[in-house]
């Protein structure tokens, strides 16, 4: 039965039977004529029923099952005004720009923006970020930054936000940079700012170029001719006004210019006016040497985006040229998650199997990649439920994966083992309705469990469905979008998602946030445009609700696919998740390690971490070593604190977790908090860990600050000669063969020809004494202020007042006195804990050993190898603030300064 809308609101059968009678407000109409009433009141009472029905159809009928059988003339169709969809051909490849140049030069952009916080030099800087392009800020017109490093360039292209501060630059700066892009073959971009308008040219200091500015511009078009276009493919007019008021444009006097792109006037007072006005325009270079190209608008102009990268592309002589491949996988999920009306039916499904063969001819491989609750199945109205049927009929035109059986968020189960029951249900449901399960790919409803990690989800998925990829946008975090990463946890590749602007609620366009205007933006040339253009791998998310009714997913794709084939030179194509997660991990192999961050600093992150799990499960300070430096004592005094408490023990490594470094890293979040003894608070500034491997660790401090960059860090610094050796003997005594059969004169004297693994011995037990190198990593992530260094020989001799000190810094009140809790024990040599019994329980025989003393030619001999970096210390702890430097410090200075 067809159903339509009458003038009036209310909604009729074929047969004009009121179809709302039965289930709408009462509809009094006819009585009305029956009893003969007054005309006024007929008039009056239909009124009624006409506002009555309006108020219903618009509150009910809308959200309800019915919505989807009135048909909507508002569908959207995919139309991209486009020469080459109807026929202009493609170019069949883009240019290469490599040339022997580009090995000059390192592949960094140097940018010199006019503040920090420039709207432009922003825009830049994101651009360079979201296509993963190393660059430098740097402000104009102060002095230069290095731009060489021995033979090679820094910096394969330069930008400046504001020409002008170019042009404007003092000569000495201008002659160096000008030099130093004539020596490396290195280009300039520049950015004309608006200014005053200039109806008679105004010439550009030193060019033969002449610029008109505040233009209003319309119907960009690009010059196919120009060797910079390799990502931007030519032949298209943007139609239409272009974005901004205050366009400058070019004009040359030289045939070293050429022009790359152009617009018209978009003006009342001159509307005979058709000649083409450059927008951007390519210096070749045969005036000065130097390749440069100048941008008559800033990047609000969509285009601009493109032609960045290009002539990033160009004037590095390919060094940043990014690869022209870009891949794309839709995931519809929750296939048979939704309410009734939102539910997917034949035609829908129909036109779902129209577009996605349609795309395929634009892109090879591509399948709709349907997730699945089967708990949902069949959840609809009869028409829907037909819709469902129709799916699991075309069951191997798309690409199936797992979602939980009851759309339940995976962190809220502690027990995996009810993880895995739920998980094989759908399993079971796919069997039965024959869809494969071999994917190996899955989502979590809601990211839940997949970033901030729940343990006994990875292993669910494992176990059950041999998962070896999934996605979310959650990791880092869900914005910037651009800085949106994946990582390898217990070998589940997690791939970043991309944002498509489309949510289970978007299901009419009218209703679309924003209206069609902004979808339409965000498709050409805008949001979702740029990040197809930014990202080799494109994993987007939609759910079953953006396929039916106004079907705006299958209107987004295929119209941005379009968009992206008429405007550039992308190859696209598409291929099953797993190949997916190789290529990606392939391209960024750097990207495998994770990074924990703390979930609590995500209010997102937050909600889909487990109940059982509280920040007060982190530790609110480190003892970050190094190693043999006094750090057990320590460790063990704080432990006597009634306000303080450690982690506990590990079965493998004692009162040290070691997590940040090492392989312990891997086992992830969950494993490093169970060290921790649950608290109720959400912070535990007294809860701490210390592990003495932390401070020459090269990837802790990143780490630590990742998870903990409120924490304070402390450090014992001693004579690194006499850490060497304690280290050396500690060695010798835990059974290390080297260190058993070489004094330790020869191990610190081993040169680089000497055996490795005589080589590894010395390198750890020497660097670790190279303390202002460490120092200042730490340094790199932890502001001074978390930071407090413990004197070694202090913490030895007088450890009551290091204790004191400690508190303090700290802020631990009431503070608690050490002196009766500590005292000297003659025999071990050593302050020791007092106990109830007023005995001293001193460190085991492994800390405050007995062995010969060092000889005096190794000592001498370290103290030379450790010259320049106790120097570097000295002034590093002055830069810190830092009143007296440490007697051993001094010494190991002075005695080498005797010799
Ligand atoms: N109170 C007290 N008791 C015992 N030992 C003390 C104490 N204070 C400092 N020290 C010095 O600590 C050295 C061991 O350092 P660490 O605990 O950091 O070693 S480890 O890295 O954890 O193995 C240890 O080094 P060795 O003397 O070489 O054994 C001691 O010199």
């Amino acid at each position: 039965m067809v159903i339509k809308i009458s003038a009036l609101g209310s909604i009729k059968g074929e047969t004009g039977v009121p179809f709302l009678s039965a289930v709408g407000p009462r509809y009094v109409g006819p009585r009305c004529v029956v009893k003969q009433a007054t005309v006024k009141r007929c008039v009056a009472a239909l009124l009624l029923v006409s506002v009555a029905s309006i108020f219903y159809y618009t509150h009910y009928i809308i959200s309800s099952p019915l919505a989807s059988l009135i048909q909507r003339d508002t569908r959207p169709e995919p139309a991209i005004r486009c020469s080459m969809m109807r026929g202009a051909t493609r170019l069949p490849s883009a240019p290469d720009h490599r040339s022997e140049a580009r090995l000059r030069t390192d592949s960094k952009v140097l940018v010199f923006v006019e503040t920090l916080y420039s709207m432009l030099g922003k825009n830049i800087a994101e651009l360079l970020v979201s296509n993963r392009i190393k660059y430098k800020l740097e402000v104009a017109g102060k002095s230069l930054p290095v731009l060489t490093n021995l033979d090679k360039g820094r910096y394969g292209v330069l930008i400046f936000e504001n020409l002008n501060k170019y042009l404007q630059m003092d000569k000495w700066n201008r002659e160096l940079l000008d030099k130093y892009c004539r020596e490396y073959s290195v280009g300039i971009v520049g950015f004309a700012p608006s200014g005053e308008e200039s109806l008679v040219g105004a010439q550009l200091k030193g060019f033969p170029l002449f610029v008109h500015t505040n233009l209003r511009l319309k119907d960009a078009q690009l010059n196919a001719a120009s060797p910079i276009l390799r990502l931007t493919r030519s032949g298209e007019t943007a139609w239409g006004p272009l974005p901004g008021g205050d366009w400058t444009i070019f004009q040359a006097n030289h045939s070293t210019y050429e022009t790359l792109a152009w617009a018209y006037r978009d003006s009342l007072d001159y509307p005979a006016n058709k000649s083409p006005l450059a927008t951007v325009i390519q210096d070749h270079g045969r005036y000065d040497g130097i390749q440069r190209v100048f941008f008559g608008g800033g990047l609000r102009f969509w285009l601009h985006n493109l032609l960045l990268l290009d002539s990033l592309s160009y004037l590095s002589h390919g060094q940043l040229s990014l690869s022209l491949n870009r891949m794309i996988l839709v995931d519809v999920d929750d296939i048979f998650v939704g309410e009734k009306g939102t539910r997917l039916r034949k035609n829908d499904v129909m036109a779902l199997l129209a577009t996605q063969q349609r795309i395929q001819a634009l892109v090879p491989g591509f399948k709709f990649n349907l997730g699945f609750s089967g708990k949902y199945f069949h959840h609809g109205t009869t028409e829907e439920n037909l819709g469902d049927d129709m799916l699991l009929e075309n069951v191997d035109k798309f690409t199936w994966f797992s979602h939980m059986w009851n759309h339940q968020q995976p962190h809220l189960y502690e027990n995996v083992t009810h993880l895995q029951l739920d998980m094989v249900l759908n399993k079971q449901f796919a069997k039965d309705h024959g869809i494969p399960t071999g994917s190996g790919y899955s989502v979590s409803p809601h990211h839940s469990g997949v970033y901030p990690v729940h343990e006994g989800l990875y292993e669910a998925w494992k176990k059950v469905w041999n998962i070896k990829v999934t996605s979310t946008e959650e990791y880092p975090h869900l914005r910037p979008a651009r800085l949106r990463r994946g990582f390898i946890h217990r070998n589940i590749m997690v791939l970043p998602r991309q944002t498509c602007g489309l949510f289970t609620h978007t299901i009419f366009i009218d209703r679309y946030p924003g209206g069609r205007d902004k979808l339409d933006k965000s498709i050409q040339g805008g949001e979702l445009f740029q990040t197809i253009v930014h990202n080799p791998i494109n994993i987007f998310m939609t759910h079953m609700s953006n396929y039916g009714n106004d079907r705006l997913a299958l209107y987004t794709f295929e119209s941005v696919i379009k968009f992206i084939q008429c405007w550039t030179n992308l190859r696209l194509s598409s291929a099953p998740p797993l190949q997916l997660a190789e290529k990606y991990f392939q391209l960024y192999p750097e990207e495998a390690d994770p990074v924990w961050g703390n979930p609590c600093d995500d209010p997102r992150h937050q909600k889909i971490w487990s109940r059982n799990k509280t920040c007060g499960q982190l530790p609110g300070f480190l003892v970050i070593g190094p190693q043999k430096t006094g750090t057990t004592a320590l460790y063990t005094f704080l432990s006597i604190h009634p306000a303080i408490s450690s982690n506990l023990p590990s079965p493998d490594t004692f009162e040290e977790i070691q997590f940040f470094n090492g392989k312990n890293y891997y086992k992830g979040l969950d494993w490093y908090m169970s060290f921790f003894p649950a608290s109720k608070n959400d912070s535990s500034p007294n809860l701490f860990e210390k592990s003495a491997t932390y401070f020459d660790g090269e990837l802790v401090p990143r780490r630590a600050h990742a998870l903990l960059p409120k924490a304070k860090l402390i450090t014992i610094l001693l004579s690194p000669a006499r850490r060497a050796y304690s280290w050396y003997q500690h060695t010798r005594v835990h059974g290390d063969l080297v260190a058993n059969n070489y004094s330790f004169h020869s191990v610190i004297t081993a040169s680089d020809t000497a055996p490795k693994p005589l080589r590894d011995l010395r390198n750890r037990c020497l660097n670790p004494g190279k303390y202002a190198q460490h120092l200042e990593r730490w340094l790199s992530y932890y502001p001074p202020q978390q930071l407090h260094i413990i004197d070694g020989e202090q913490l030895r001799q007088n450890p009551v007042e290091t204790l004191h000190e400690l508190q303090r810094f700290l802020k631990i009140t009431p503070a608690f006195n050490y002196s009766s809790h500590l005292r000297y024990d003659p025999k071990k040599g050593f302050f020791c804990q007092v106990t109830n019994e007023d005995r001293t329980k001193c460190l085991g025989k492994s800390k405050g050993r007995q062995y010969p003393p060092m000889e005096d030619k190794s000592y001498k001999l370290l103290q030379r190898y450790y010259l320049s970096h106790n120097t570097a210390l000295v002034k590093l702890l002055k830069r810190l603030g830092l009143r007296t430097i440490p007697q051993w410090l001094k010494e190991d200075l002075t005695d080498t300064v005797m010799t």
